[in-house]
């Protein structure tokens, strides 16, 4: 997509209200506007001298009559329509007083990201979508450090208490020993409907029953397209990875350390408030790691992120 300087970005908050089953609550655009029929997230274009958590307020209670309690800033994307060109800011939604009702006649829909049963969907959302689909903790794999069984029974009892996403990180395994390793995450991991990542190795996540790639940060920056390669996350440290990335449309980031860790001693740690203004209106769902906690996750979220990822925290 290409945007003349010249272009007038008209700036748009929507939100992604979620129910505590997990389902999000889609609108469908009504007669008399660009893209009417389309399913759409509530809210609106942000008026002038408005704040953008304000104008989301104002939006849900004209189109929902709800009053918005907590909503936490989440991903931003540029999309050029014929009509205009939008910056769509993203927020999650989950604490409201009132009933939700269609006052714009509007229908109403609450949707699974994993189903999605209703369509046509409006263009720009289709990354966001998908991004719904990511699970809230990424966990990474420490086999080497633990052994092989504590680390197997590990992920076992992470799998049934919800965990759904795992990345295979292990530098220094032989490839025969990491090949069993990764054979057993991935039998446990999709009996339980969650996916694998490989660290780093496109070639052998092919070979194996994985379901993408999780790039370094160097890894990424040798990149000029987005690999076919099933999910493709990478390690950011800054805001060139962090630009490429999102350049190579990848499916998620994981941006660290937040705070010092044992796994990278030397590196300077960010800080809460560095890794908020590094990920500020950015397009790519991102993951906090670096010294965290499941405990950590609310704080990771109201300040953009998507998740936390962990080695030793789950
Ligand atoms: N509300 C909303 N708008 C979206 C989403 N995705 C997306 O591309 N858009 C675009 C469509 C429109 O070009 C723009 C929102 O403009 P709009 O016309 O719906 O805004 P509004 O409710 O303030 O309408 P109006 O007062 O101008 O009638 O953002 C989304 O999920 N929700």
């Amino acid at each position: 997509m290409v945007i003349s300087d010249s272009a007038v970005i008209v700036e748009v908050v929507a939100a992604i209200i979620i129910r505590s089953d997990g389902r999000f609550l889609l609108a469908r655009r009504p007669e008399g506007k660009p893209y009417s029929g389309y399913w759409e997230f509530p809210g609106g274009k942000v008026e002038a001298g408005e704040s953008l958590l304000h104008a989301l307020k104002r939006e849900l209670q004209e189109e929902l009559g709800m009053q918005m309690l907590h909503a936490d800033p989440w991903m931003t994307r540029i999309f050029t329509y014929t009509h205009a060109t939008v910056r769509l800011h993203f927020f999650r939604v989950t604490d409201w007083h009132g009933g939700l009702w269609a006052r714009e006649n509007q229908r109403l829909s609450w949707q699974s990201p994993h189903d999605i049963e209703v369509e046509p969907v409006l263009p720009a959302n289709a990354p966001i979508i998908q991004a719904l689909q990511l699970p809230s903790i990424y966990a990474i794999t420490q086999a080497t450090a633990l052994g092989i069984d504590a680390a197997l029974t590990r992920i076992e009892d992470a799998l049934q208490r919800g965990l759904r996403m795992i990345q295979i990180r292990e530098k220094e395994m032989s490839r025969e020993a990491l090949r069993t390793f990764s054979g057993e995450v991935i039998k446990r991991a999709h009996a339980y409907g969650a996916k694998v990542l490989i660290n780093g190795d496109g070639v052998f996540s092919r070979e194996t029953d994985a379901d993408g790639v999780h790039f370094s940060s160097s890894q990424l920056m040798a990149l000029s397209c987005r690999p076919e390669q099933g999910l493709c996350g990478a390690s950011c440290h800054n805001t060139e990875e962090l630009h490429h990335a999102a350049q190579l449309n990848l499916d998620f980031i994981v941006l660290s350390p937040v705070f010092p860790t044992l796994s990278h001693p030397g590196s300077p740690a960010l800080g809460w408030q560095k890794f908020a203004a590094l990920i500020r209106d950015y397009s790519l769902p991102v993951y906090a790691l670096g010294g965290l906690r499941q405990e950590d996750l609310a704080t990771a979220q109201e300040l953009g992120a998507h998740g936390i990822a962990m080695m030793r925290g789950t």
